[in-house]
């Protein structure tokens, strides 16, 4: 809990997931490790959005005069935007905006594409890296001045129903992408003083860090009919009228990986969800002078049955102790870890140690190898997620006066209070505890801890990244 944040960037270190000697702050190296589980958790999504999404890729920089368009949202974006002023030696005539996020790049393009409605609804998502000039405190992967792995869905539809269908579309992708990476999560709707800048309400996703600290891990934002307005994108509708169309937008970072990192994550280093796993199962045979030779080909013929079956698997066969090679196995978060040895074999059997929760079982070798190892993987990818869902559970308290709010979050939980739901009385509330309203957390009657009027209903306040 406390030396967490040593924790967490020691793990990024020792686990080579990203270098942070980067010679500029926010932004940090991906290393080969670190970028395998990048990749398979952007395998994995875009398994989910490929399925009714196109992936596209608009342009970097975005014209000033663009991005300044939408007062609300350049209102919001104008502390964090990076700046392009020059090309070579020339000074630019324009000033070009490195994107924070897309809006403004991409809905010029929508105003061209949008003509009726059989142009709707357009649904598309990029892969990119944005960027914003973070002035709270930088953190690996937490809060970075370039987000690597930004993923943005944009949707554009002819009715608010529809765009109001999409945000809770847009929820269960994430809800989905979340549990397959065994990340335990809560949906609330931001206060209003807390929603994306230009954005009608905004549904956010948060999980609970080791600290007691809660990270925003994704966002679906209702645009509304806002930015359309802002970018005059109408569509004629079936009875020839204009008519503007309204918009949505989701989106989820490399937060995603440090969340996996993070809530998984023990004092022997990573423990990955196999979905992610670069390595999902690891064998190490047990080699002395004599015998070496049966160890390691029954070592070879396990790692090809393996392989043919799709797992990602090696054998470790490098000179060194077991001990070494168990330590680093563990600390990489190989979900699973086979050994074999000559005894092993006089008894026709070979050992598996799950990562998760270091349970070894022995099994013979006559059985199907394949089929105990996807049982297991997908054992510990259904424990993991349980372990963590109960312990955010637990971490939810109800308090019922204003002055153990701060103690009950410092011991690492979520408050959970009676509010009015007055935006007066809940900037407040935060005003008085130096925490953030999460949002809206169930119906409850009673009185609202701060001001005793009526609760409309109780609210999650936490400490947040
Ligand atoms: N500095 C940052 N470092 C890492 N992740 C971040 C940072 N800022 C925001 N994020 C993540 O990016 C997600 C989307 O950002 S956002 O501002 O909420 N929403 C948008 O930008 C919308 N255009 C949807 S894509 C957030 O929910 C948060 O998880
Ligand atoms: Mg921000
Ligand atoms: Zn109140």
């Amino acid at each position: 809990m406390e030396d967490f944040s040593k924790w967490f960037h020691n793990i990024l270190d020792e686990a080579k997931i990203i270098d942070s000697r980067y010679p500029i702050k926010g932004m940090n190296v991906w290393l080969a490790n670190g970028f395998k589980i990048r990749k398979y958790m952007l395998e994995a999504l875009r398994e989910l959005l490929d399925k009714d999404h196109d992936e596209t890729l608009f342009p970097l920089l975005v014209p000033e005069e663009e991005l300044a368009k939408e007062g609300i949202h350049v209102k919001g974006f104008e502390e964090e935007v990076y700046w392009v002023t020059h090309g070579g030696k020339k000074k630019l005539n324009e000033k070009l905006a490195i994107r924070p996020t897309s809006e403004t790049a991409i809905y010029p393009m929508f105003s061209l594409w949008v003509r009726s409605h059989i142009d709707l609804p357009i649904k598309l998502y990029q892969v990119v890296n944005t960027f914003r000039y973070e002035t709270k405190h930088t953190r690996p992967l937490i809060r970075v001045r370039e987000i690597t792995t930004f993923k943005e869905a944009h949707t554009i539809h002819a009715t608010k129903e529809e765009a109001a269908k999409q945000v809770e579309d847009g929820i269960d992708i994430y809800k989905t992408i979340f549990n397959k990476l065994s990340i335990p999560f809560l949906i609330l709707k931001r206060p209003v003083w807390d929603k994306f800048p230009g954005a009608n309400y905004t549904m956010a996703f948060d999980t609970l860090f080791p600290d007691g600290k809660t990270l925003q891990i994704g966002t679906a934002h209702n645009l509304g009919s806002t930015f359309a307005k802002t970018f005059e994108i109408k569509f004629e509708n079936e009875n020839g009228e204009h008519e503007y169309p309204y918009q949505t937008c989701y989106g989820l970072s490399d937060r995603v990986i440090a969340a996996i990192i993070a809530i998984h994550g023990d004092e022997k280093g990573l423990v990955l969800p196999p979905i992610v796993a670069p390595k999902q199962v690891t064998i190490i045979p047990i080699i002395f002078k004599k015998g070496s030779e049966e160890v390691i080909s029954k070592a070879k013929e396990i790692e090809k049955n393996l392989k043919n079956n799709g797992f990602r698997v090696n054998i470790d066969d490098r000179d060194l102790r077991p001990g070494k090679k168990f330590y680093e196995s563990e600390l990489n978060g190989t979900p699973l870890r086979i050994e074999i040895g000559p005894r092993d074999l006089e008894n026709n059997q070979f050992i598996i140690t799950r990562r998760d929760n270091s349970e070894k079982s022995s099994f013979s070798l006559d059985e199907n190898i394949s089929s105990i190892v996807e049982r297991l993987l997908n054992d510990i990818t259904t424990s993991l997620k349980e372990k963590g869902e109960e312990n955010l559970k637990k971490r939810i308290v109800g308090v019922k006066s204003m002055d153990i709010i701060e103690k009950t979050v410092l011991d690492g939980n979520i408050a959970q209070i009676n509010w009015c739901g007055e935006e007066s009385c809940g900037k407040a509330i935060e005003e008085e505890t130096n925490l953030d309203i999460l949002g809206e957390y169930g119906k409850y009657s009673g009185d609202c801890i701060h001001c005793k009027k009526p609760a409309k209903y109780t609210a999650l306040i936490s400490k947040t990244y």
